[in-house]
């Protein structure tokens, strides 16, 4: 039996543990106060909870309208509550973002739990690296995603559009005579994606597009997503030990974690990481074979991954990535270019469906411009009013909201807009405790009306038309895609943006001049995940996204 300093007896385990317990939370209290001191001044909502803060609210599937109100209700920067109170930054200033992301990047880095998380879901690829490793594997993979690449991918896209086209013709034809049917775009965008990526990405097939056959590569990256989500404190437990003790240990420790969800996940994470190893050991073996050998292969030998393979075989020893770190960039890419880009479309046909008049449009210029005949990458990046639907969309709709970043030292922000403290002091620049998390802020760079006008939250395309206002031309917003925060900016930017909007741009030319859409009776809802995914309903766990669809044919054109 022991004693408090009181004198009252605790005379159990958990009373002994409760006590420690709550020691700690007074010392982390008193630490946070006093380390983030310099943050407690800045505006932001009140904490929902002493444990959670903001985070059940920001981070979670519901968030969408609570991140608005962040983006939007408090100015370019924002404190929101994270764990236990520890405060966080939401940073949607243009000037902040570029010292952010550019000017000083070196010291804002990516949280070592992100880090970690994706080296043990997708080995070393991108998104797992830091510094020289992430420079050295940028210089390889930058060619690659060219206009030049584009270019030659274009075709590749196009015969994958028009077989998913054809099934649906196929499929309505049947059933002409009921006038629009209902069908589900993410399950047809998601395919569409992952063939395109696997064939423009990997020169590999998942799918004929033609009946549905089962693939256990394709369906484990479709399955990821889902399977991470909801394992955040277990993730955050084991991102801990993530580097203790040999690789094997580790391994054997998550087989036999206590979580059904979590050996899933390790199932999953296993057959992805098996296929990108056989998909690498036969495309070495036909690139050794020869240039003839290539061009019977899916892709002739101009996907990603096979350019991509015959120059690291050709780099100087210094530039050279070794093995584990190719066939961690295929597992990367296959990821990162699938739900991104599907979710995107979807986002894109719900608003097309639910303003006629702006599909009636674009569906003109697609025709007058020849797009039933299959334009080439440059004709179709011509086209104004199809580069301003996407770039619409991707403004208000960016679908990855949880981007972070971390400084490694104490360091002082400058900032554009100055921030009106809470005790009404003016700040022109913040210091920032090492350790802060800051949210990047790209939905309220995207559409603060202070820079894009009263009407920032409308869709309206026209205005990449008819010009941007001067403050945003004349902002210094450092995203990599013509003013818009929705591909980030610096040197962590995404790096298949392009390949994203050839994509996005191939699929609208080709639906667009074949079908109508018009939206349905069923209430879409919008989650919150690493990438925005839509249900029916916010209760529903399946992704999907029911929208009406005719022959071209039936509607006056
Ligand atoms: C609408 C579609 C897309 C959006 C909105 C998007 C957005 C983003 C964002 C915001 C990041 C930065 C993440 C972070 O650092 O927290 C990123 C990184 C990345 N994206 Fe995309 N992406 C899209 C499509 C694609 C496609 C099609 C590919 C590949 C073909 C791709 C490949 C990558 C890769 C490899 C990275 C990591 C880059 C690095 O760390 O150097 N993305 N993307």
């Amino acid at each position: 039996m022991s004693a408090s300093s009181k004198g009252h007896p605790v005379n159990s385990l958990a009373e002994q543990l409760l006590l420690l317990f709550t020691s700690w939370l007074i010392i982390q209290f008193f630490w946070r106060k006093r380390t983030f001191k310099s943050l407690y001044n800045i505006p932001g909502p009140p904490s929902d909870s002493f444990w959670s803060g903001n985070t059940n609210q920001f981070f979670t599937r519901h968030g969408a309208s609570f991140q608005s109100h962040v983006a939007f209700d408090y100015g370019p920067i924002v404190r929101l509550h994270g764990l236990f109170g520890r405060p966080m930054l939401y940073i949607s200033d243009p000037k902040a973002l570029h010292n952010i992301l550019v000017k000083e990047e070196p010291i804002y880095q990516e949280s070592s739990l992100f880090i970690r998380l994706n080296y043990l879901v997708f080995g070393r690829g991108l998104l797992a690296t830091l510094g020289e490793q992430h420079r050295k594997q940028r210089k390889m993979l930058n060619p690659v995603f060219s206009v030049n690449h584009m270019r030659r991918l274009t075709p590749i896209f196009y015969d994958i559009i028009h077989k998913a086209s054809g099934i649906l013709r196929a499929g309505m034809a049947a059933e002409v005579s009921k006038g629009a049917q209902e069908l589900d775009a993410l399950h047809w965008f998601g395919r569409a994606a992952l063939e395109l990526i696997g064939q423009g990405g990997l020169g590999y097939s998942f799918d004929p597009l033609t009946e549905q056959v089962p693939n256990a590569y394709g369906d484990a990256f479709k399955a990821i997503g889902p399977a991470i989500q909801g394992l955040n404190s277990h993730v955050r437990l084991l991102h801990e030990f993530a580097e203790m003790g040999p690789a094997w240990l580790r391994r054997a420790v998550m087989k036999v974690w206590p979580s059904k969800r979590m050996r899933d996940a390790v199932k999953i994470v296993d057959t992805m990481d098996m296929a990108s190893k056989q998909v690498y050991e036969s495309k070495k073996l036909t690139i050794q074979a020869g240039d003839e050998a290539l061009l019977q292969r899916i892709g002739q030998g101009k996907d990603i991954m096979s350019v991509l393979m015959k120059d690291n075989m050709k780099a100087s020893k210094e530039d050279r990535l070794p093995e584990s770190e190719i066939i961690g960039q295929m597992t990367t890419l296959m990821f990162a270019a699938t739900d991104t880009t599907s979710n995107t479309l979807c986002r894109i046909l719900q608003l097309l469906a639910t303003y006629p008049d702006v599909q009636q449009e674009l569906r003109e210029e697609l025709l007058t411009a020849g797009a039933a005949d299959n334009l080439s990458y440059d004709e179709l990046n011509k086209l104004p009013f199809l580069d301003a639907v996407c770039r619409e969309t991707l403004r208000l709709y960016p679908t990855i909201t949880l981007s972070t970043r971390m400084p490694i030292q104490d360091t002082i922000l400058s900032v554009g807009e100055p921030v009106n403290g809470v005790d009404g002091r003016v700040m022109k620049e913040i210091t920032i405790p090492k350790g802060t998390e800051i949210v990047i802020g790209s939905l309220g760079c995207n559409a603060n009306k202070e820079m894009w006008g009263e009407d920032a939250l409308e869709f309206k395309p026209r205005r990449w038309i008819e010009g941007l206002p001067a403050a945003v031309t004349n902002a210094p917003i450092p995203g990599v895609y013509s003013n818009l925060m929705t591909f980030l900016g610096g040197k962590r930017a995404c790096i298949g943006f392009k390949f994203s909007e050839m994509e996005m741009k191939v699929i609208l030319s080709v639906m667009l001049t074949t079908f109508a859409f018009e939206p349905t009776d069923k209430p879409v809802a919008w989650n919150v995940s690493a990438v925005w995914y839509p249900t029916v309903g916010t209760e529903s766990n399946i992704p999907e996204m029911p929208i009406k669809i005719r022959f071209l044919q039936e509607v006056s054109v």
